[in-house]
């Protein structure tokens, strides 16, 4: 198993710990045999002096049993919380890695189950029951082995017992591990519709969808308890019937042993002696059956844990990439072009480039792949034909942390974190003072509504930001940006209709980050791009005009007529009917 390649790092401490737990265990086995010289002291010699000997072996016994038996099983329990925490931690890194293609496949409930759920499966397995499994499996063999000493005869009884319960573990287990299965992927069902209202919660609202939310929700649960059900109902089913077996097995060993006591052939320390390593055997067998069960629920969980570690990301770092330092600004597409999907382009043959400190503006119908164009520059996604130079240097050649080091984002619907507005600003730049947060929401008009707050800078925003207005929301994301002082900005420009105080306040804002570096905007209003660099008008995923505001109208094309549209003043030629 996978899981092993995470013991590894403990095998020193884990050698210690299974060396005290084989020690206490065989201490335990030999518990029985004393209470035999301790019975056999009383009734066949009457020997008080024996006795009080005996008793004094059996406490220390006792106490050595404890303290081996603590040491051994602490230490494996802390192994076993500690190769949980490690693999929580690797596939949480893991999952940051995975690029966006993964996630615009995955449900966030489903991979935030597999880190909570299936990973806690993990622990239940790792945790208690590696001590378990090891201890029991040892006090089975060594209870057989000295059962067998004690009375062969006797013994074949239990060994009659021993192939039933096994089977039935095997058959039980079997049908308890393909149910725990179920019941973990109903699980991050119902946790994947949970996560996904609460998520949109504005939207349930706003249709009045809450009790469509609570059936479906309802109906995820009662599927779920459908299936636990089903394995509760089995797995104490199973309980009780080894229950029923185990103690006949007792009444039968208790008779028979009786008779032999009765025949002379076994002495009553003896037969003390071998209902302890009976009871010993039940015990052992039921820590193992347990031991099954809970491995078995973890062989799901970490099937679908590693199937997701084994997920690569669909950017990778080239083996000899190579730190993207210094960038100036400038930026070129070469005949690229894109697709998400095979046979599907949305990008085909985009050429282009800007120098240093220009503005570039995108704009056209939906769907035309402006979006797209600016996910390209971060490297969110490879292109499948072409270039993408930074100041001459191909982007795919240089690690993606030096390259997003280089870029801002400013997207249309701004992403806040739960937390207070400086650390949101913060995140812009992790090492940035407090007075460098504070200028930073200067620059971008913030720093007056923040004061505002009876908290100010500290006040919390609320789950994604819901406490902020739309424009407030777009100058906190403003200030961030301006904090990591980016060489390249892209900004998808937002078309919620701000206040016209608010839409100013954001402007300026903007002229401020756009001052001191490239810039691309996706433009929804015509109006603000007039004085862009270059503006590229987008259509069906090709770049179909290319110059300035002015140039554009005058060419009479596709521009022309989308500014027109937006002006109320489309003039209807003969070419467009
Ligand atoms: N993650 C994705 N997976 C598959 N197809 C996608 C994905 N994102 C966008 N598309 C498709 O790519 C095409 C271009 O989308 P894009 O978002 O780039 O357009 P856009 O010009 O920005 O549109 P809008 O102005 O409406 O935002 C669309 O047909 C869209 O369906």
């Amino acid at each position: 198993m996978k899981i092993l390649a995470y013991v590894k790092p403990y095998k020193k401490k884990l050698i210690v710990a299974l060396i005290a737990s084989v020690l206490a265990t065989l201490v335990w086995l030999a518990v029985p045999l004393g209470l035999r010289e301790l019975l056999d002291a009383v009734f066949d010699d009457g020997d008080m002096a024996l006795l009080n000997r005996v008793t004094g072996v059996l406490i220390g016994l006792f106490i050595s049993q404890a303290l081996l038996g603590f040491w051994g099983s602490y230490s494996l329990d802390w192994i076993g919380e500690k190769i949980v925490a490690d693999l929580r931690k690797n596939l949480y890194e893991h999952l940051n890695r995975l690029s966006l293609k993964f996630y615009s496949n995955q449900r966030l409930g489903e991979i935030t189950s597999r880190l909570t759920n299936d990973v806690a499966a993990i622990r239940d397995a790792v945790t208690g029951t590696l001590s378990e499994g090891l201890t029991q499996s040892i006090n089975l063999v060594g209870s057989v082995v000295l059962m067998v000493y004690l009375n062969w005869r006797l013994s074949l009884i239990i060994f009659v017992t021993v192939p039933v319960i096994t089977l039935a573990v095997r058959y039980f287990g079997q049908l308890i591990r393909k149910l725990s299965r179920d019941v973990q992927d109903r699980l991050a069902d119902t946790t994947a519709i949970a996560e996904e209202a609460l998520g949109a919660i504005e939207s349930v609202k706003s249709f009045a969808r809450e009790p469509y939310e609570v059936g479906r929700y309802n109906t995820g649960v009662d599927t779920l308890f459908d299936t636990a059900r089903k394995k509760v109902l089995f797995s104490n089913l199973f309980w009780s019937s080894v229950g029923v077996v185990f103690m006949s097995t007792m009444i039968v060993i208790f008779w028979y042993g009786g008779t032999e006591v009765l025949a002379g052939r076994l002495s009553a320390g003896d037969l003390v002696a071998f209902i302890f390593f009976a009871f010993n055997i039940g015990r052992s067998m039921g820590g193992m059956s347990r031991v099954y069960t809970v491995f078995s629920s973890a062989v799901g969980a970490s099937e679908r844990i590693f199937g997701l570690m084994e997920e690569q990301p669909d950017v990778e770092d080239h083996p000899d990439a190579v730190e993207l330092r210094d960038v100036k600004g400038a930026v070129s597409f070469e005949d690229v072009s894109f697709h998400y999907e095979e046979n599907q382009p949305v990008l085909r043959d985009i050429n282009f480039s800007c120098k240093p400190g220009d503005i570039v503006a995108l704009v056209g119908p939906s769907g035309a792949g402006k979006t797209t164009l600016l996910k390209l520059i971060p490297r969110f996604y490879d292109v499948q034909k072409g270039t993408i130079r930074f100041d001459g240097t191909d982007i795919s050649t240089v690690t993606q942390q030096s390259l997003r080091n280089q870029i801002a984002i400013v997207p249309q619907d701004i992403q806040l974190f739960g937390s207070t507005i400086r650390e949101n600003i913060r995140y812009g730049r992790l090492d940035a003072t407090d007075r460098e947060v504070e200028d930073a929401a200067k620059f971008a008009q913030a720093h007056d509504f923040i004061m505002e707050h009876p908290d100010g800078y500290e006040a919390m925003v609320g789950e994604r930001g819901i406490k902020l207005s739309g424009g407030q929301r777009q100058r906190v994301a403003i200030a961030r940006a301006i904090l990591k002082n980016p060489n390249i900005l892209l900004l998808d420009e937002a078309t919620s209709s701000l206040d016209s105080e608010s839409e100013a306040a954001v402007q300026l804002a903007l002229n401020h980050l756009m001052k001191s570096c490239t810039t691309f905007v996706i433009a929804h209003r015509l109006s603000t791009i007039q004085n862009a660099t270059t503006i590229l008008v987008m259509d069906n995923g090709r770049i179909l005009e290319k110059g300035t505001h002015q140039q554009l109208l005058e060419q009479n094309g596709l521009y022309r007529r989308l500014y027109d549209i937006q002006f109320h003043k489309e003039t209807v030629t003969d070419n467009e009917i």
